[in-house]
């Protein structure tokens, strides 16, 4: 008998609980406090967790949380947020993970959202399912002491300081309006901004506990660090560009620290709200939210599109043959999406395509990387400028 045959893959039952707790901490270092585990228990259910047992032993956990997400154009498409995913070390590359995988994604395949997420632990691992990163943030340092803002930045007149209380009467609201124009954002579950107001001290990272900044149309959360002269914010939501260049300029107006930390999406206006455009300094790059597309047809129509095109697209999907080929007509921004047998003009991996689909990564980027290949560069500038958009896409929260 090979090790493999001793592994049994099965959805988890409500007993399984302190074993899926225990796989997770050896994973990722972080044991989970009573509350944490309650909460994810309420963001999903046993039903959606896939469990790897050796005999009596566990050994591997993989779960997912129903959610939506925007897509471009502002639909809101449903998805499954895969997370949790771990092997135990004593059971590492035996295949565990690709089992749990396979039996987690016809199952997610069955419930048909066409979308799937998660964020990435490695960049590594996930292309070979058929995912591929669809957002990216920069990692900022602004030395506010030297911020000076340009001329015709509008002064700030709306910003106000605010409790706790009061943040999470106005936060959701403001959250909801930001989430539903932005692709990439999911909306943001009850418990999430229970969690989020709790202000536990296991999620403060050794900084303060949080201070928040409102406007109309956005807010900021942030934390100080005692140790070192900055402000760390936790999030920045701006659902106008008002609201967007206020803030900044009520973050840069915090005397007695030196900087403040960022995770912003690549296209935001801060360099350009400043006169020396140099100041923020980009410190990291790095993929939040990755995507595997479950239903092409599905999910290539849910998103609007910025030219009409026809072109023929030929997928491949090792993993679950959700692939074809597929002839897609863009008419008024809308697709419509049927297989055909006709030549391809443009051939793609899932995961690439899945890249595209937020708008972030385009495709003249992937061919030029040799992961995308086109009749001519004529069909290459058709998909590109058919999949791109006015904006970067930004994830909502992190699962
Ligand atoms: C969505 C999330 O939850 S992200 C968090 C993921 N979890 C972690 O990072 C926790 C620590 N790591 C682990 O628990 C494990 O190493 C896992 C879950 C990443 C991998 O589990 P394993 O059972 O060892 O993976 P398995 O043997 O099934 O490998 C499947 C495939 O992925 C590849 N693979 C697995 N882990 C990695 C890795 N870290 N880097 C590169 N490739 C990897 C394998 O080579 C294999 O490739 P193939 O099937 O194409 O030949």
């Amino acid at each position: 008998m090979t090790t493999e045959d001793t592994i049994n893959i099965r959805t988890a039952t409500d007993d399984d609980w302190d074993a899926v707790a225990l796989l997770d901490a050896h994973a990722f270092g972080e044991h989970q406090n009573s509350e944490d585990l309650a909460e994810t228990q309420i963001l999903t259910s046993s039903e959606h967790v896939v469990m790897a047992w050796d005999g009596s032993t566990p050994v591997g956990v993989a779960m997912h949380f129903p959610m939506s997400v925007t897509v471009p154009g502002g639909e809101q498409v449903d998805a499954s947020g895969v997370s949790w995913v771990s092997v135990a070390p004593t059971h590492r590359r035996r295949g565990i993970l690709r089992r749990m995988f396979t039996e987690q994604h016809r199952k997610l395949d069955a419930a048909g959202a066409p979308l799937s997420l998660l964020t990435a632990s490695e960049a590594t691992i996930y292309r070979r399912f058929g995912y591929g990163p669809a957002t990216e943030e920069h990692a900022i340092v602004l030395d506010r002491r030297f911020a000076q803002f340009h001329k015709s930045v509008p002064p700030v007149t709306g910003v106000r300081l605010i409790e706790s209380t009061e943040a999470s009467t106005l936060l959701p609201e403001i959250y909801h309006r930001w989430q539903c124009k932005t692709a990439g954002a999911q909306p943001k579950p009850p418990i999430r901004w229970q969690r989020f107001f709790a202000d536990r001290e296991n999620r403060r990272h050794g900084l303060t506990e949080l201070f928040f900044i409102a406007h109309a149309d956005g807010y900021v959360a942030y934390r100080r660090s005692p140790t070192e002269s900055k402000v760390v914010v936790q999030e920045f939501i701006a659902v106008t560009d008002q609201a967007y260049a206020e803030m900044w300029q009520v973050l840069a107006g915090i005397d007695l620290v030196d900087t403040i930390e960022v995770s912003q999406a690549p296209d935001e206006a801060l360099p350009f709200l400043l006169t020396n455009n140099r100041l923020p300094k980009i410190t990291g790059l790095h993929d939040a939210l990755w995507c595997r597309i479950m239903d092409v047809k599905a999910a290539l129509e849910a998103r609007t599109y910025g030219v009409d095109a026809q072109f023929v697209l030929e997928v491949e999907d090792p993993f679950l043959d959700a692939g074809g080929t597929f002839d897609v007509t863009i008419s008024a921004g809308a697709a419509t999406v049927t297989r055909t047998e006709a030549a391809p003009d443009a051939k793609v991996g899932l995961d690439v395509l899945s890249s595209m689909y937020f708008g972030t990564h385009r495709a003249t980027r992937f061919a030029a990387a040799s992961r995308l290949w086109t009749r001519d560069p004529e069909a290459l500038h058709t998909v590109d400028i058919a999949f791109a958009t006015d904006r970067a896409s930004v994830m909502g929260w992190a699962f």
